[in-house]
């Protein structure tokens, strides 16, 4: 990836909302689901977002593609902030933004053969494209993503998880888009055939000159394929940096606890890592806690942490952090590694 490469797409203070109904007294309670969310996705980066389920990855997603309207912010896109894009402007950028499900049988149309499913979108959003040009470019994208193009006539349930995924592929890359938003693009399938989607996908990175964001709660799986990574605890963010910082020094409490789960050799290591492992339920984000929303599960955290919310502070070199103790929380480590 190129450091210097331009901003393809900046996020400004989003903040999403769900309006929750109780039933009782028909009171409407509020969801957070994100806010002050901050970052920006350099032009052929990869970018992961992980954390726990509810964290608001998916949330997040679907406010950079505009499937939902985020309450306040903007997203920047090429610096047009597509929040204020009339509805025709934005069909006509959808082309540019696509996205890549979890669950690709669930997401294909079981009525419509391969070819139609992976040639729909061109006939909205290309539609000064012939019926040939159509098709061809369908045999093309069919043969980018490893499908015989003797497939085009079959129908989704006629194919395995991982071809059914990678027909979701050629679905998103057929309008030649610029930034593809793959959610969980691979925890419904084997694990013997996850490999093989994100050796697909950075394949194809490459081939198309793609951006990616990366969305997973799997830390062990973004790890390979992401140049940065965000890490989101109850709708904020609270570390990125480069995947190597991440993996190689975490800084924040709430990375260092999801590390935990990815399987390491080195026993000392390992001990550690134990200790710092994830405790407890994530917090409704009905109603989250004071202050620093972590503290509740930290390890690390004082009095001060309910009292004040940590801002995501630079601590060097554009990565950014969002704990007031992330500096002590390095020193503290250091003797429970023998202990
Ligand atoms: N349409 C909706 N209405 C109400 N609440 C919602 C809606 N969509 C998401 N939420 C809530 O917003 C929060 C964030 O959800 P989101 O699906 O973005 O999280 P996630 O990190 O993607 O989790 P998962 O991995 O389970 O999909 C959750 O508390 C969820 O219950």
């Amino acid at each position: 990836m190129n450091k210097m490469a331009p901003n393809l797409l900046e996020i400004r203070d989003l903040k999403k909302t769900f309006g929750i109904a109780t039933g009782l007294f028909s009171r409407e309670l509020t969801l957070t689901a994100l806010q002050d969310i901050n970052f920006s996705v350099r032009q052929g980066e990869t970018l992961g977002i992980v954390g726990e389920s509810g964290c608001g990855k998916s949330t997040l997603g679907r406010c950079i593609l505009q499937l939902i309207a985020p309450d306040e912010g903007q997203v920047l896109w090429l610096g047009q902030d597509l929040t204020r894009l009339p509805a025709e402007e934005m069909r006509k950028r959808r082309a540019d933004l696509q996205i890549i499900f979890q669950d690709p049988l669930a997401s294909l149309n079981p009525r419509m053969t391969v070819g139609e499913i992976i040639e729909d979108p061109l006939k909205t959003l290309r539609p000064e494209l012939k019926r040939a040009e159509r098709r061809a470019r369908v045999v093309r994208v069919m043969e980018s993503v490893g499908l015989l193009p003797e497939m085009i006539n079959r129908y989704p349930h006629e194919f395995s998880g991982g071809q059914a995924q990678r027909i979701g592929i050629a679905r998103a890359l057929i309008t030649e888009p610029k930034l593809i938003v793959c959610d969980e693009p691979v925890s419904a399938l084997d694990v013997s055939i996850q490999a093989q989607i994100l050796n697909l996908l950075s394949e194809l990175k490459d081939e198309y000159g793609l951006t990616l964001i990366f969305i997973s709660h799997n830390l062990s799986v973004v790890r390979h394929v992401s140049d940065r990574i965000l890490v989101l605890y109850l709708g904020r963010v609270v570390e990125l940096a480069t995947g190597d910082e991440i993996y190689g020094d975490p800084k924040h409490p709430y990375t260092r606890a999801l590390l935990t789960a990815v399987p390491i050799p080195d026993p000392k290591l390992a001990r550690q890592r134990q200790i710092e492992s994830l405790q407890g339920e994530i917090p409704s984000p009905i109603n989250p806690p004071s202050g620093c929303t972590f503290r509740t599960r930290c390890r690390f955290a004082i009095e001060r942490c309910a009292e004040v919310r940590p801002p995501l502070e630079e601590i060097e070199n554009g990565r950014l952090v969002a704990c007031i103790r992330w500096k002590e929380v390095e020193t503290e480590r250091a003797p429970l590694a023998q202990a």
